[in-house]
């Protein structure tokens, strides 16, 4: 696939001035900011989406990385993006909105490309990174007892932040490809807001971009 045009979606200004510092003498990316959540990601990502047409999307940002698989510094490239907390609550456990039929929590990112991603990291750069599930969440985890449920839940997820399902649905809704890329600036836990490393984690984002000019 020739790849024309590339939007890349970011929460806040810091992190689109650290892609932009990489991306910036390549014209076929666009960056644009969509705000903090799942609900401003998807309405703002599907308002850029009505106004031109691409042929990715990708989700960018600082993230929280799940202890014992990707930790501060470290970049986590989604090989699946989950909405975490679309579903019901039961007194057997938690059901996705699949299980009740309606609709999609999960969406998988391609594969090729997240492995190339990977592989140019892994080669060009001294920045480590995992490729796994990143989870959605509306509310930034900030206990043990969140943590472990999640890590039971979701066997394998590496990474949470709180808008990639939401641009994957606006995205999806044009069958456009999306994928998600996070560089953890802070442990998922007990809630320890002096403790994220944002500069750390908006430097190892700003490295890692320079690589999507050879993938794509
Ligand atoms: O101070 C807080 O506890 C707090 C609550 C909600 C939002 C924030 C933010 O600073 C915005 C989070 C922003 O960064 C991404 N992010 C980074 N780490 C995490 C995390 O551990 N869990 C979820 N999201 C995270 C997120 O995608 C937002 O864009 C602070």
């Amino acid at each position: 696939m020739v790849v024309k045009k590339i939007l890349v979606v970011t929460s806040v200004e810091a992190e689109k001035i650290a892609i932009q510092s990489a991306l910036k003498d390549d014209e076929r990316f666009h960056i644009e900011t969509i705000g903090v959540g799942p609900m401003s990601a998807s309405a703002k990502t599907a308002e850029i989406l009505s106004k031109d047409s691409y042929d990715v999307v990708i989700n960018m940002g600082v993230g929280g990385g799940i202890p014992g698989i990707a930790t501060v510094g470290e970049i986590v490239v989604a090989s699946e993006i989950i909405a975490a907390d679309l579903g019901a609550e039961s007194p057997t456990g938690f059901k996705p909105i699949e299980e009740l039929g309606f609709g999609q929590s999960r969406w998988s990112c391609d594969t090729t490309w997240t492995k190339k991603i990977v592989a140019g990291i892994e080669t060009n750069t001294n920045v480590p990174v995992h490729r796994g599930p990143i989870l959605t969440l509306s509310t930034v985890t900030g206990t043990d007892e969140t943590l472990v449920r999640l890590q039971e839940q979701y066997k394998g997820a590496a990474a949470e932040a709180m808008e990639g399902a939401g641009v994957a649905t606006a995205a999806s809704l044009r069958t456009i490809p999306c994928l998600e890329i996070r560089s953890v600036s802070n442990l998922v836990g007990p809630r320890d807001r002096g403790a994220w490393k944002l500069n750390e984690a908006l430097t190892s984002l700003s490295k890692v971009s320079h690589i999507l000019k050879e993938v794509f």
